[in-house]
């Protein structure tokens, strides 16, 4: 949601904008409230709370068979909701009458109404008004959802008068500030709402009539336990309070004894054979880990009209892959999705893959695997295993929602197959094996990796979203299914375009050793870029000839050019051998300059040269000799210093000038004294001899600069020093030569 859309948010009263018509259609409001017929309305309703049982309402087939206001009632019909879904027919009139609820049901099954209908509800029947400020605080994990559940509240809210705001991240706190005294419901996430608490005076909660923490278990999940307590400790104790998941934890249940008074659990699928929807299709396949950029390429190419979400582990990954495969047109609208984006980026991007109909894919991370409601998505396909079957229920979730016909692929390695399907299969979830031609996908590695010669800083993303990988997978908690030391990183880095593997530092630090699967290069390769680098990431490309073997060209490509360049044809090692002896830290930072970078290969009397490498169509690669650029290291040193030697000689005769004019100046003044002295009186002292101890010594060139300590020197123009501009000028264009400057 952009910053601009959020402040209109607030003042927006359920569809009614802040100006004179609407505010004419909130006296009226006002109005009925204070009549009898509005007090008349409410008593009425209250009325049949006693007449219906929590059984019998189980059994509503219509939403008008509630006892709710009109008000809610044709806010649903408006909004197409006529029927309740199981989770809503349990759950809306256990709330109605004032319990405290625990309810899960499976993905896509209606959470969202069955919260907000007892929301609307107990605000209503308390007469609610703007004055009134916070009634209703609803809790959620994510940006997203909180916007898709202010979505749904205007809605099926727009026939009262409510205000209501939503409190994300990433926007602008001030103008919530302003505005928060007088918003009667919010939606918001854990972190900006305690903020707000913290330090927001107009934030009042001492009325709340009503929580409702909407996926709880993923806040918990989301470590945002202690914020959760922290913002309960604030609220008022005479409350009701509503906690919904898709699954009923451990977790859950310990959240409700500490937030929920006697509370109703309501689990509508508990008995259900299926955890995941019914209509939902489950299938999965084995690949290894390099594989998987060539199995998303083929899958989207293959795709185009279809609707997709794509899940992968960490958002460094999720970023790569959306820049890179984006820059290679696959055809479809390919969209990214991640934490870390910018919040008007991601609200962009929902919004985006949410309206799409003509097929598009959307590449996340766990971020859009609880609660969002994307429209019709065709099929999940999760590239990389979810971290819990837990994760794995609302990754497949967001496809086959409210009956509707859905697919989840799962792409799992072959050493996570066994572990993770038998923890599958302990939550009842039945997943069919597929099998995929790897022979017949489509090679993109050559692509890719051009691809990211063109954009660096694709490359860059390739290479943080490897270490970011390793990291995540090294963390996870279930060992038997993630296990680091099973990854080819370097064949995991060519298949995300690099020639070489990025150092991964944190592995070694927990002395952990990478894999050397395929071809013995990975161990090989990790090593020597540790030995060599200590950045983070790679810096040097050099040219590898089993990365450039390992190339395929693809029957789409044209001939496909690779231009390396080794620019000072210097090996690595040696070069980087004397900075290892410095400690780390120091050498991190360290920049040489320019100059001394070259003094110190005239030292080693290197041979600058550029190489282009031309690779032809069964990716063998062909010196191009005419391409061939070779710059004499020492040659040109040669020519810096005579070029220096030559800026010295000028220096000097610039000086010798100077004090020859200087001198010439002196004297024409001197014989002009001696001319008036002669008319004029002349001291006893004058007569005899002329003193002329105050001229500069000719022999001693530093008096012209030094001239100004001598008292008895008469007054004088100042000379300026010749710049040393010149000597400067002459290194720097040697270095131009060298191709530095
Ligand atoms: N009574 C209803 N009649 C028709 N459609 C409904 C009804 N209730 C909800 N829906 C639709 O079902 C879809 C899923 O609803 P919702 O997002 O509330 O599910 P959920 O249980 O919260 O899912 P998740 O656990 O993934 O968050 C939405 O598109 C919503 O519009």
């Amino acid at each position: 949601m952009k910053s601009r859309k959020n402040a209109e948010d607030f003042e927006d009263i359920h569809g009614i904008k802040n100006n004179r018509r609407n505010q004419e259609i909130y006296n009226r409001f006002k109005q009925k409230k204070k009549g009898k017929k509005f007090r008349e309305n409410i008593d009425g309703v209250i009325s049949k709370y006693k007449k219906i049982t929590p059984e019998e309402a189980s059994c509503f087939r219509k939403f008008k068979q509630f006892p709710l206001s009109s008000a809610t009632i044709n806010g649903l019909n408006e909004a197409g909701f006529t029927e309740p879904t199981d989770i809503q027919r349990q759950s809306i009139f256990l709330s109605l009458i004032g319990n405290d609820v625990v309810g899960a049901a499976k993905t896509g099954s209606g959470k969202t109404i069955a919260l907000l209908v007892p929301v609307l509800e107990s605000l209503w029947r308390n007469k609610w008004t703007r004055e009134d400020g916070l009634g209703a605080l609803i809790i959620t994990p994510t940006r997203e959802l909180a916007c898709q559940i202010f979505q749904v509240l205007n809605q099926i809210g727009k026939n009262h008068d409510f205000s209501a705001g939503v409190l994300i991240g990433g926007t602008d706190i001030e103008y919530e500030r302003d505005r928060l005294g007088h918003v009667n419901i919010v939606v918001a996430t854990p972190g900006r709402l305690l903020q707000h608490l913290d330090e927001n005076e107009s934030f009042r909660c001492h009325m709340l009539q009503i929580l409702v923490v909407d996926e709880a278990d993923r806040i918990l999940d989301m470590g945002f336990k202690d914020q959760l307590n922290a913002i309960v400790e604030n609220l008022p104790k005479e409350r009701q309070t509503l906690l919904f998941s898709a699954t009923q934890t451990r977790n859950v249940k310990d959240l409700a004894r500490v937030c929920a008074k006697d509370p109703v659990f309501v689990s509508v699928h508990e008995h259900s054979d299926n955890v995941t929807p019914d209509n939902l299709q489950q299938s999965y396949f084995v690949c290894e880990e390099e594989e998987k950029v060539n199995i998303l390429w083929s899958y989207l190419v293959n795709h185009k009209r279809k609707k997709t979400i794509i899940f992968v582990t960490c958002c460094k990954q999720a970023r790569f892959l959306t820049e890179a495969l984006c820059s290679m047109r696959p055809g479809l609208s390919l969209m990214g999705l991640w934490g870390t984006m910018n919040q008007t980026k991601r609200v962009e991007v929902f919004e985006s893959f949410d309206k799409n109909t003509a097929g598009a894919a959307l590449i996340a991370t766990d971020v859009a695997s609880r609660g969002l409601d994307f429209r019709k998505v065709d099929y999940v396909l999760q590239l990389d295993c979810p971290t819990t079957v837990d994760d794995y229920i609302h990754r497949v979730g967001r496809t086959a929602r409210m009956n509707k016909k859905g697919e989840a692929v799962l792409v799992l390695t072959p050493s996570q197959e066994e572990p993770f399907l038998k923890r599958l299969a302990e939550k009842n979830i039945e997943v069919s094996k597929i099998h995929v031609d790897t022979q017949k996908l489509v090679d993109i590695r050559i692509k890719l990796s051009s691809t990211l010669s063109e954009h660096l800083e694709c490359k860059e993303f390739a290479q943080k979203a490897i270490i970011a990988y390793a990291r995540a997978i090294h963390t996870m908690r279930l060992r038997d299914v993630f296990d680091v030391q099973k990854i080819d990183f370097q064949a995991l880095s060519l298949s995300y375009g690099l020639a070489v593997a990025p150092r991964i530092r944190f592995l070694r630090k927990h002395g952990i050793n990478v894999n050397d699967r395929s071809n013995g290069n990975a161990k090989k390769s990790l090593k020597k870029e540790d030995d060599e680098d200590d950045s983070e990431t790679e810096t040097h490309l050099t040219p590898n000839k089993d990365a450039a073997a390992a190339f395929n060209v693809d029957d789409d490509d044209d001939v496909i050019r690779v231009a390396r360049k080794n620019v000072f044809n210097v090996d690595p090692n040696e070069e980087l051998k004397e900075e290892e002896l410095k400690p780390a830290s120091k050498k991190k930072n360290t920049v040489l300059p320019k100059e001394k970078a070259v003094k110190k290969l005239i030292k080693r009397g290197a041979l600058l040269s550029a190489k282009k490498i031309i690779f032809d169509d069964e990716g063998n690669p062909i010196e191009d000799t005419s391409a061939v650029q070779k710059f004499d290291i020492n040659e040109a040193a040669e020519r810096l210093e005579k070029a220096r030697q030559e800026d010295k000689k000028h220096h000097r005769e610039i000086l010798k000038t100077i004090r020859r004019e200087k001198k010439r100046k002196q004297h024409a003044s001197k014989e002009e004294d001696d001319t008036m002295d002669l008319g004029g009186d002349v001291s006893q002292e004058d007569e005899g001899s002329v003193d002329l101890s105050w001229l500069p010594d000719p022999d001693k060139p530093k008096d012209v600069e030094n001239s100004d300590d001598n008292d008895n020197e008469p007054p004088k123009k100042k000379i300026k020093k010749p710049k040393k501009q010149s000597i400067l000028n002459a290194e720097e264009q040697a270095l131009a030569l060298l191709g530095m400057g």
